[in-house]
């Protein structure tokens, strides 16, 4: 977060709020692809077009709010992890960054797994026709019912999260006559340079084993001797929205130290590691996310090394990543409502959307970038808040962001990267409904998530 004191002008504020912003843009017109789907660009008109179609056109066609997601550019980024990791690892994309059947399809499509965290994860994944085995569940707390269909489907592979979960998926597993393969979730100590509520990899947390005092090896034991399992593997995810390689190093090292314990004391060499997911994007021109061959290659080489070092055999080794793939793809598409100067401190721009689209600015304190798409504007930087239309003063969806002062209501703006975490995160508050998810494509745009309806929620109101 690069923050600085910004020169007032008439429009800017008089009294700058404490470090809460950088300096207004060169252009504000400009669209930073480091931010923006790929296909984004502005036509002759200035109006911001995304796969080719105005989105002037889509608010008419699909209303606002509305996440727009760029098709190609997701296959783009799904097949870069997929190539990068080559056919010696398995990229499971994190189906609760953003899940539907047709990005199942696209991912089935370009070789990728998909992992769910869910029963209703589950049932989306298997109904888009993706085979069973290239699923894996997680998950700290799956019931028995969710256990029992996934060893029923055939699940590739099922996450132990617990010493309790270790005896419920062996019973189950072997109540149907089979023996399921297993990986065991480990928390490796490491503190994940990201937001506390992100990070799952330090001790005091719900996720996983901890390796700490023995007992990811006890959880190992226990496993080997269940008929039910097979134990392939293990699984280490040590946060999200994380730039710094250096905690999956000390993560491999230490699950690569467990492999190495597993083997002396069993003389078994299990086969798999998964390394999670938690690759950050850029959310503003501030972020610096590497690039999927970066990433594969500083994995792959730091296993091999801390291997090498062990004289194990390299496992087969598995990344989970969910942002990384779909947080860029996709845009929120708002139209501007009303517009509150505040003399001496900002203005506030209200959308038709707000909180119900996207928790994430309330929840940890994200930022996100903001642009005027369905025009360009010469005027003059003005310190915006853009705000939502709940109830509720946190409702915030960018917290400092720089818009042109002519802005007015009726005006389209979009905030980029709400492609992860924003639908799968959405709720009804206020009984506001929520919004679509359009696709588009080579000039042509679908609906692949409808937009709830009153008769929707409604429907559930059976009292
Ligand atoms: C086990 C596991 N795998 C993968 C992910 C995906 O994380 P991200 O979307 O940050 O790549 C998560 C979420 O943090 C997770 O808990
Ligand atoms: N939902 C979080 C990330 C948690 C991912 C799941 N462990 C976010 O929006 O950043």
């Amino acid at each position: 977060m690069s923050r600085s004191a910004h020169p007032a002008g008439p429009r800017h504020a008089d009294v700058l709020p404490e470090g809460h912003y950088s300096a207004p843009p060169a252009d504000l017109n400009a669209l930073d692809p480091k931010v923006w789907a790929q296909t984004v660009a502005r036509d002759e008109d200035g109006v911001v077009t995304v796969g080719g179609i105005p989105v002037t056109r889509l608010a008419e066609e699909y209303g606002t709010p509305a996440y727009v997601l760029d098709e190609a550019d997701f296959r783009a980024r799904a097949r870069a992890w997929r190539t990068a990791f080559g056919a010696e690892a398995d990229v499971f994309y994190a189906g609760k960054a953003f899940l539907s059947r047709a990005v199942v399809r696209w991912l089935d499509e370009e070789g990728l797994n998909v992992d769910v965290c869910s029963g209703g994860e589950l049932a989306t994944v298997l109904s888009a026709g993706m085979p069973a085995d290239r699923i894996a569940f997680h998950g700290n707390n799956k019931s028995v019912d969710e256990i029992t269909r996934a060893v029923e489907a055939g699940v590739g592979h099922i996450v132990l999260d617990s010493f309790q979960e270790i005896v419920r998926v062996a019973h189950i597993a072997q109540s149907l006559g089979t023996r399921q393969k297993v990986l065991i979730r480990i928390t490796v100590g490491v503190e994940a340079h990201t937001h506390e509520f992100i990070a799952t990899a330090h001790e005091d947390q719900k996720f996983g084993i901890p390796l700490a005092g023995g007992q990811a090896a006890e959880a190992v034991r226990r496993a080997l001797q269940l008929d039910g399992l097979e134990l392939v593997g293990i699984h280490s995810h040590i946060g999200s929205q994380i730039f710094d390689m250096s905690g999956f190093e000390v993560a491999a090292h230490r699950v690569v130290s467990l492999l190495k314990a597993v083997r002396d004391e069993h003389g078994v060499e299990l086969p798999e590691i998964d390394l999670g997911g938690g690759l950050g994007i850029a959310y503003t021109s501030d972020d610096d996310p590497r690039e999927p061959h970066e990433i594969a290659k500083a994995l792959t080489e730091i296993v091999t090394r801390e291997c090498e070092a062990a004289k194990l055999r390299t496992p087969r080794i598995s990344v989970e990543p969910g942002r990384a793939i779909v947080g860029p793809t996709a845009f929120t598409l708002y139209e501007v409502g009303t517009i509150k100067p505040l003399d001496g401190l900002r203005t506030y721009v209200s959308v038709d959307g707000g909180m119900s689209d996207n928790i994430r600015t309330a929840l940890y304190d994200a930022e996100y970038s903001v642009a005027l798409v369905s025009r360009t504007s010469d005027a003059e930087p003005m310190l915006a808040r853009v705000v939502g239309k709940h109830c509720e003063s946190g409702d915030i969806v960018v917290k400092d962001a720089f818009l042109p002062a002519d802005l007015a209501p009726g005006d389209l703006i979009a905030v980029p990267a709400t492609g992860a975490y924003c639908r799968s995160m959405a709720s009804n508050y206020n009984h506001v409904l929520r919004p679509p998810v359009v696709a588009v494509d080579g000039g042509e745009a679908r609906v692949i998530v409808r937009r709830e309806t009153e008769e929707d929620l409604l429907r559930l109101d059976v009292g």
